[in-house]
Parts: C-alpha cells; sequence; structure tokens
C-alpha cells in the first residue's frame, strides 16, 4: 500500500498535472497514491501517516469548489500524528492581493485538527502583494503559478519534493 495520500482538487486540470509530476517524482503510484477530493470521504484520510493536500485558489481568495464541499468533512478527521505538506496553483499577477490563499485555508484548518505542516517554502522568485499562504515570511508550501511561472514548475517540484521526502522520512 502506498505511504503517501495526495488529495487535491482541480477546476482547469492544472492541480492534477502537478499532482502527477509530484508522484512521478516522489517514485510513482507504489509511493504516492493520488485522490480527487471530489471523490473522497473522511476514512480515506485515515491510512496514511503522510499526506499531500493540493488545492488552487478561485473566486478571488476562495477554495475550488470541490475542496470547497469537503471543508466541513475535514473536522471529522483526526490529523494528529500525520505530517501534511501542501501545495497550490495561483496566479500572482492577475490575484496578487489572493495569491494561494486557497493553500493557506486548508493549512489553517488541517492544522487546528493536529497535522503536523511540512514543506514550507520560501517566497524569493514571486512578486505579490498578500497571501493567507504565507505564516512567518514563508508559505506553507509550495506555490505554483501556472499561469506566469509554469517554466519554473518542473525545478519546484522536484526541490520541494527532496525536502519534503526527508521531513516525511520516506
Ligand atoms: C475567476 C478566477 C479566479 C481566480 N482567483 C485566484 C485567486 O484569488 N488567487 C490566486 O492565486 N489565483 C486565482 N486564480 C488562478 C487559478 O488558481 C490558476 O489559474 C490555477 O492554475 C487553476 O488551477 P486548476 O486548473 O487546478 O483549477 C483565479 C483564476 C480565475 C479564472
Amino acid at each position: 500500500m502506498a505511504k503517501i495520500g495526495l488529495f487535491y482538487g482541480t477546476q482547469t486540470g492544472n492541480t492534477e498535472t502537478i499532482a502527477e509530476l509530484i508522484q512521478q517524482e516522489f517514485g510513482g503510484e507504489t509511493i504516492v497514491k493520488i485522490q480527487d477530493i471530489s471523490e473522497t470521504d473522511a476514512g480515506d484520510f485515515e491510512q496514511y501517516d503522510c499526506l499531500i493536500i493540493g488545492c488552487p485558489t478561485w473566486n478571488v481568495g476562495e477554495l475550488q469548489s470541490d475542496w470547497e464541499g469537503f471543508y466541513d468533512e475535514l473536522d471529522e478527521i483526526n490529523f494528529s500524528g500525520k505530517k501534511v505538506a501542501y501545495f497550490g496553483a495561483g496566479d500572482q499577477i492577475g490575484y496578487a492581493d489572493n495569491f494561494q490563499d486557497a493553500m493557506g485555508i486548508l493549512e489553517e484548518k488541517i492544522s487546528q485538527n493536529g497535522g503536523k505542516t511540512v514543506g514550507y517554502w520560501p517566497k524569493d522568485g514571486y512578486d505579490f502583494n498578500e497571501s493567507k499562504a504565507v505564516k512567518n515570511n514563508r508559505f506553507v508550501g509550495l506555490a505554483l503559478d501556472e499561469d506566469n511561472q509554469s517554466d519554473l514548475t518542473a525545478s519546484r517540484v522536484k526541490s520541494w519534493v527532496a525536502q519534503v521526502k526527508q521531513e516525511f522520512g520516506v
């Protein structure tokens, strides 16, 4: 059984493509099981000690709609003892005041329910005004921007996965 559960939502496919890149970088589907949050129930989280959560920001600072629908169910999951890494897709130019907010909203909720955040990521190389995903001057997870910096995605994923592998201990 895969050790890591990756749960994602997407509107236009970018977050799904990134999820597959992350899976590949970890070593494939025997290591990382990918699950669409629209086809997930709370119990699906229980079997993993290591989780990856992927969500794009939509509608100016909001969760992607399937994550929006799942948000209250997050309170039914006990994340204590689980390490949780986050990634998000956003648009730092079009939505500079809400860049990656969804990643911050999910991280806050899951941390409140006991999850230990790993995979913090520096703000260097981005240009935006405000983000709910920034805490203590760094992103709470991997911030990707397919609208403006898609050429950086592969290398960002590569170095973030190397970091998270260590933090997960896999
Ligand atoms: C109507 C609309 C609203 C958006 N709002 C935000 C936003 O508030 N913050 C942000 O960082 N990106 C925002 N985006 C950009 C998307 O998050 C970005 O295009 C992302 O790659 C989409 O991912 P997906 O294909 O997985 O749905 C918005 C895009 C659209 C079209």
